[in-house]
């Protein structure tokens, strides 16, 4: 049985009398573990596909599958994590963490494993020290990495990360890439990306998911990025796979699906 199976999945939004299109015919399994990214221009539908995942958005057709359960309502096993960090401002980063650990775990867990559990989260992303700041006292760097300790310490199933690093500076952006490439080695946790950014994506992931442009869009290629693990950054940039990995995604982006402006 596949872990995460999306199944001949179409999207239409309706409005008033029309009808558009948004994805067409998606088809694609993810094993347990993978890190998988997906890439395509503006608009082509990546947030629509992850937040059916997600079960935030009902397909039009099709289905997807976790474990063989279909997927039609957001649940813990799908946590997200969206690229404006999504933090409630009047909680501190501790009980922001803690509202979703008491509400997945408020009847499994006591009060002091739950303690224990946001902690050992929060120190995942290196931000235990900043527990009882609010969201407007650290940087969007930080908000990110609290962000992502919420989504962990849901103990979900898959992570969903929706341009997780898209609003940071270039030097965050690679920290919090260093970070969550030592959190998925260390958990081993299933992980799907959505990234505009074609080095992250080769960068962090099994494979790259690269879809056409829409209205009606598809899954284009998928490739699989051969590189191995632990990666760094620096090594990386002489290295002939990476080179070649990066220059395919490239070439789909801008050869073979290039963005056309609507006039
Ligand atoms: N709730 C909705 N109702 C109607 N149309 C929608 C809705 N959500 C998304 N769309 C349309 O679906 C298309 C895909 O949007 P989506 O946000 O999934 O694209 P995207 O690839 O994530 O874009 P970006 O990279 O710019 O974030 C767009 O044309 C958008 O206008």
């Amino acid at each position: 049985m596949s872990y995460l199976k999306i199944d001949h999945v179409d999207k239409r939004f309706q409005r008033g009398a029309a009808t558009t299109e948004v994805l067409k015919d998606i088809n694609l399994v993810i094993d347990k573990g993978e890190y998988v990214s997906v890439i395509g221009h503006s608009g082509c539908g990546k947030s629509t596909l992850l937040n059916i995942i997600a079960g935030l958005t009902p397909v039009s057709a099709g289905a997807v599958l976790l474990e063989g359960k279909e997927v039609n309502s957001p649940g813990p096993e799908r946590a997200v994590v969206f690229q404006n960090h999504s933090l409630l401002p009047w909680l501190t980063v501790y009980d922001n963490v803690a509202l979703a650990v008491n509400k997945v775990f408020g009847g499994q867990k006591s009060k002091a494993e739950r303690h224990d559990w946001i902690m050992h989260n929060l120190d995942l992303v290196q931000m235990a020290h900043a527990r009882d700041k609010r969201p407007a006292e650290i940087s969007g760097g930080m908000k990110q990495r609290v962000g992502i300790a919420r989504g962990l310490a849901m103990e979900p199933k898959i992570l969903l990360l929706d341009e997780p690093f898209g609003a940071l500076d270039a030097l965050t952006r690679a920290h919090l890439q260093d970070s969550i490439m030592q959190i998925h080695a260390a958990l081993g946790n299933t992980m799907i990306m959505i990234t505009h950014d074609v080095d992250e994506a080769v960068l962090l992931s099994d494979r790259i998911v690269m879809m056409t442009n829409g209205p009606s869009a598809r899954i284009g290629e998928v490739l699989d990025v051969r590189l191995e693990r632990p990666r760094k950054r620096l090594d990386l940039v002489a290295d002939r796979s990476y080179i070649a990995a990066r220059e395919a995604v490239l070439k789909f982006l801008y050869e073979r699906h290039r963005f056309v402006e609507a006039a």
